[in-house]
């Protein structure tokens, strides 16, 4: 069966990443359609990736699926240019935050299959974590045909709606804080008098070492974080400071705050 066409509109940061990891997986560019606001864009994008810009409205006619992957304050303004060029069995995935599927649905033709993904910038190195909910017109071959697109950039995962704006503040915004963490540790590591390039490689290592064994040895957090904590050692001095400076209650208010502007971004919306 040929490719069908899948156009991403609003190729920016999270647009490209899917992009290249659609066309590594095997996606072929001639089947792949973009739309930036600018030209040169379209054309940086034509040029790195082989793929063919177009406009909204020409992308609503012939792309199969579209991926919506601008910011949730340009996504009423998108829409409202899509709908009169869309047929209504045409799925539309939407990567925005916070934006429901009934945000599409009421402005999309009715009967319109929606499904909604949050993914994240991981997705660069194909180690994405998307998750995946349908909205009402959406079938299980819809939700499969979206994993399949996000699967070429990492895991899927599906949820139901209602999680998706937790979802967001858990692994959406999940890496900015594990770079956050390896900052405030690198920074750590000068005040100990290291070189910030080896502090860097030294925090960096140690992340990936640690990511690894938690995804890989089936153990839980608080054994891995036990085994590393030895008695009247180094580690459990750290722990104390972290539990003094109240680190646990502040990623709880942290992760709250982004699950709470993430159920607000729909309003900003025309
Ligand atoms: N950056 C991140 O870590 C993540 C972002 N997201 C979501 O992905 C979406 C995109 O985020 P980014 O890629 O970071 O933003 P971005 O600003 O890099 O990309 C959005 C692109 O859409 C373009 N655009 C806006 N209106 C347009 C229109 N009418 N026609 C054509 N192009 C248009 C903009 O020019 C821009 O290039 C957002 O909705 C965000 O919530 C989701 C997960 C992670
Ligand atoms: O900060 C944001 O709004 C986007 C959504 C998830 C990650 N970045």
């Amino acid at each position: 069966m040929p490719q069908q066409h899948v156009a991403v509109l609003g190729t920016g940061k999270i647009g490209e990443a899917l992009l290249s990891g659609m066309i590594r997986a095997g996606w072929a560019p001639a089947n792949l359609l973009v739309t930036a606001r600018r030209p040169e864009r379209a054309e940086e994008l034509r040029t790195r990736h082989g793929v063919t810009p177009v406009t909204n409205a020409e992308a609503a006619k012939r792309a199969d699926t579209l991926i919506v992957t601008v910011k949730p304050q340009d996504m009423g303004a998108l829409l409202t240019e899509l709908a009169p060029h869309l047929p209504a069995d045409r799925l539309v995935i939407s990567g925005a935050a916070g934006i429901p599927t009934t945000f599409l649905e009421e402005r999309l033709p009715e009967g319109t299959p929606v499904v909604r993904v949050m993914t994240n910038t991981p997705a660069l190195v194909d180690e994405a974590m998307s998750v995946i909910s349908a909205g009402s017109h959406a079938t299980t071959a819809h939700l499969a045909h979206a994993e399949e697109i996000f699967g070429a950039v990492g895991k899927t995962l599906r949820v139901p709606e209602s999680q998706q704006d937790a979802c967001t503040a858990l692994s959406g915004s999940g890496p900015a804080y594990f770079f956050y963490l390896v900052e405030a540790m690198t920074d750590a590591g000068i005040l100990l008098g290291l070189p910030r390039d080896k502090a860097h490689e030294l925090i960096v290592q140690s992340a990936i070492g640690a990511a690894t064994m938690l995804r890989d040895s089936g153990e839980h957090p608080v054994k891995l974080r036990e085994n590393v904590t030895s008695p009247a050692g180094t580690t459990i001095n750290a722990i104390r400071e972290l539990e003094i400076h109240g680190v646990r209650a502040a990623l709880i208010a942290a992760l709250e705050a982004a699950r709470d502007r993430s159920r607000e971004l729909a309003s900003g919306n025309s």
